[in-house]
């Protein structure tokens, strides 16, 4: 490694290089080669079958890159076991549910907390994953009265809990009311304070609210990098969500 590199290493938190999943002959993600800094933001669109989930899956070890590398905090991390990669600090809040109706909101913040603490840190991280998903006044309540909007942030909450440097969120908005849409937003923003983040959005609304850089994956391939704007405006983004509503 030359001393440029070392210097342009500074800073990165995560580095995917060529990364790419062939399922049979589909390939799903293809040389996928993305940056992230240190407390970025990161949102991530593209039409459906884009290639977004299984990239996640790839970060999270859910899945082992056909090739390609990943590297977060500089050490290489493809094809670890999921555990071994949530250790190191990557935490995700996936779009399949991962809450007990009968428990509550505080039961499960304590119980993710718990994962990865001892019981008195885990108390501590409690109290303030409560108060930065807002729902300290709920936290006796079950999960299964709560909104959809209101069981999102308890998961978004248990991720937090972990204490992961790197948090990806698959859809975190989706099916939201316009108030619960603005709730995430905010609470993304406050959880960006201290940690970078990945997500996966479909709504546009919402990623201008969060969002400083955006890619846009297609056909399992990075077809722009840019800000909101730009990638708004880009006429080859238009094309490939020809029909939908970009802004
Ligand atoms: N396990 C699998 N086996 C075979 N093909 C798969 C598998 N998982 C995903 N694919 C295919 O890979 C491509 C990318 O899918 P992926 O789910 O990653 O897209 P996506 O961008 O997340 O889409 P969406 O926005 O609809 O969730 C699709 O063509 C999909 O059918």
């Amino acid at each position: 490694m030359t001393i440029q590199d070392t210097i342009a290493a500074d800073g990165i938190l995560l580095q995917t290089s060529n990364l790419t999943m062939r399922f049979g002959g589909v390939v799903a993600v293809s040389d996928v080669s993305l940056t992230l800094r240190e407390l970025e933001l990161r949102c991530l669109i593209g039409p459906n079958g884009a290639g977004k989930s299984t990239f996640f899956k790839m970060l999270t070890g859910q899945l082992k890159p056909s090739t390609g590398a990943i590297s977060f905090r500089g050490a290489p991390i493809a094809g670890d076991d999921p555990h071994a990669i949530a250790r190191r600090g990557i935490g995700i809040k996936t779009q399949v549910p991962n809450v007990f109706d009968g428990l509550s909101v505080r039961e499960h913040i304590w119980l993710a907390a718990r994962r990865q603490h001892l019981d008195r840190r885990a108390n501590d991280i409690v109290a303030s994953v409560l108060d930065r998903i807002r729902m300290t006044h709920l936290a006796g309540a079950q999960v299964g009265r709560l909104s959809h909007g209101q069981r999102q942030w308890v998961e978004i909450g248990m991720v937090i809990a972990g204490d992961p440097d790197l948090i990806l969120l698959d859809e975190p908005a989706a099916g939201m009311t316009h108030d619960e849409v603005l709730r995430t937003a905010e609470i993304i923003r406050d959880i960006n304070q201290t940690k970078a983040l990945i997500v996966v959005e479909h709504d546009m609304q919402f990623i201008r609210m969060i969002a400083k850089t955006v890619t846009v994956f297609n056909q399992g391939a990075v077809l722009v990098e840019n800000t909101v704007d730009a990638v708004l405006a880009d006429q080859r983004v238009r094309d490939v969500y020809l029909g939908k509503k970009v802004h």
